[in-house]
């Protein structure tokens, strides 16, 4: 790296989205903000490709394109080169973003069907005023070649392309402004495994010839392992680990990262876990879980109180009390069929101890936990849902069931490896150390969960 100043610095960046659908909605107050990225902090060093991953929906793509106001961020700030990109005016920012390029993740869609592949190309050069008529043409040619294409293929259409051919021409274009960064945006998620590679060995050349520094956006950390000098893990709008990747790839890992890791398809040698199955889905932006947004999926998330059991155990204690709280019937917590005729069942009807025991199964509970605590709290949430209904039971096992990791926003912790490995849990908290739960593995697993799935 050639310089101790990043080139990028993204200091509390915000993007909500409103979700309202005009005056009447606002004026009702039924707009929802959906906090797609929210206070993300990260520098970009020059020269370096920083790997930025997730599932699905956890906002990587706003986060790419808020950073250069392709979407407008709602709060923060962008530094490139110290001069904060949210601050400029619209020319101000045209002139910046000859320096900061961007590449679709979609190379179908990202290129105008009805421009030659050669005007494509040639677009940002008239856009930013570089070169004249010959010259334009020549870099054109120039830029095709260094993308691996045939310069003589200038006046065909995207459409004439194969899908790894297309991105080799977003490429092209993104490059054409002789740019330092470039925020490349699942640049080979949408093309064959075969072709992935080849783009990314193109990527990693073109790097070295024109020394440029990445945010490489991806959903597999496989994809970001061999590319990245550094890797961000997000979750639901948030950075849960940041580092260098060596670091973030070994342990002491995000529980995130660590599920992420182990379901890599083809998982590394050296990952010597199980695969870690996450219960659900990611939950909705629109009102993320308080705490640790990832407490609700946590198989290593904090025992609360006095409780020590099984790690296991405690997971699905919890799932429970999640399920119980937004849960409209006592079918939902209980093994009974809802679309049966037992769901018309009202739990008063049923013995206390057959509805105990329907629960147990439902949420592989053990018949003793060998803690009295949580004992109790079964048998008390058990009494309350057959006496007066799932509602009071719900807070019935809210109030005896409870973790730090739905109280407490974990800040980002310098991890033991080094102050530039952060992680954002609690279990590297102070407070909190000497607690982390054993290792979660299988025994996760349930019928109705999912493995941790990318796009
Ligand atoms: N224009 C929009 N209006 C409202 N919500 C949006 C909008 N665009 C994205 N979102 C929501 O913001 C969240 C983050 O989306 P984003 O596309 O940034 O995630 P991602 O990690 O890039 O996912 P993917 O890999 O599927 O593109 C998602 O919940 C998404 O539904």
């Amino acid at each position: 790296m050639s310089s101790e100043e990043p080139i990028l610095r993204v200091e509390n960046l915000e993007k909500y989205y409103d979700t309202s659908e005009g005056f009447i909605d606002t004026l009702l107050g039924e707009s929802q903000k959906v906090k797609a990225v929210d206070d993300v902090s990260f520098e970009l060093m020059e020269g370096e490709t920083l790997g930025v991953v997730g599932e699905s929906g956890c906002g990587k793509s706003t986060l790419g394109q808020a950073m250069i106001r392709l979407i407008e961020p709602t709060g923060g700030s962008v530094y490139y080169r110290g001069t904060d990109l949210t601050e400029l005016s619209s020319s101000g920012l045209r002139d910046i973003r000859k320096n900061v390029q961007y590449i679709f993740q979609d190379p179908y869609s990202s290129l105008n069907p009805r421009m030659t592949v050669g005007d494509i190309i040639r677009e940002p050069l008239e856009i930013h005023d570089l070169g004249e008529g010959g010259e334009r043409d020549d870099r054109v040619y120039e830029l095709l070649e260094t993308v691996g294409l045939n310069p003589s293929h200038a006046n065909r259409y995207p459409h004439e392309f194969s899908g790894g051919q297309k991105q080799r021409i977003g490429i092209a274009r993104a490059l054409a402004v002789d740019p330092e960064v470039v925020i490349c945006d699942e640049p080979v998620s949408a093309l064959d495994v075969s072709v992935q590679a080849q783009i990314l060995n193109l990527l990693e050349d073109l790097q070295e010839e024109f020394d440029l520094s990445y945010v490489f956006i991806a959903h597999d950390l496989s994809v970001v392992e061999h590319i990245s000098d550094r890797v961000g893990v997000m979750y639901l709008g948030k950075v849960a680990e940041i580092g260098p990747t060596q670091s973030v790839y070994a342990p002491p890992y995000h529980p995130y990262t660590e599920a992420l890791l182990s379901a890599i398809p083809e998982p590394d040698p050296l990952w010597e876990g199980d695969q870690i199955f996450l219960r659900g889905a990611v939950p909705s932006p629109i009102d993320p879980p308080s705490g640790c947004r990832f407490h609700t999926r946590c198989p290593r998330i904090i025992q609360g109180g006095e409780y020590d059991i099984d790690q296991v155990h405690w997971r699905s204690l919890m799932n429970l009390r999640q399920r119980a709280r937004s849960a409209e019937t006592a079918a939902a917590v209980t093994a009974i069929d809802e679309d049966a005729d037992e769901a018309t069942v009202e739990p008063a009807e049923i013995p206390e101890s057959e509805l105990e025991e329907l629960i147990r199964e439902e949420f592989d509970l053990p018949d003793r936990f060998g803690d009295p605590d949580a004992d109790e709290a079964i048998s008390a949430f058990v009494a309350t849902l057959h006496d007066e209904g799932i509602t009071p039971a719900a807070e019935t096992i809210s109030e005896r069931v409870t973790s730090p990791c739905e109280r407490t926003v974990p800040p980002l912790i310098e991890s033991e490896g080094g102050s530039d490995h952060r992680i954002a849990c609690l279990l590297y908290d102070e407070e909190y150390a000497g607690m982390p739960p054993e290792f979660v593995t299988e025994s996760t697993e349930t019928k109705s969960d999912d493995p941790v799935a990318g796009d």
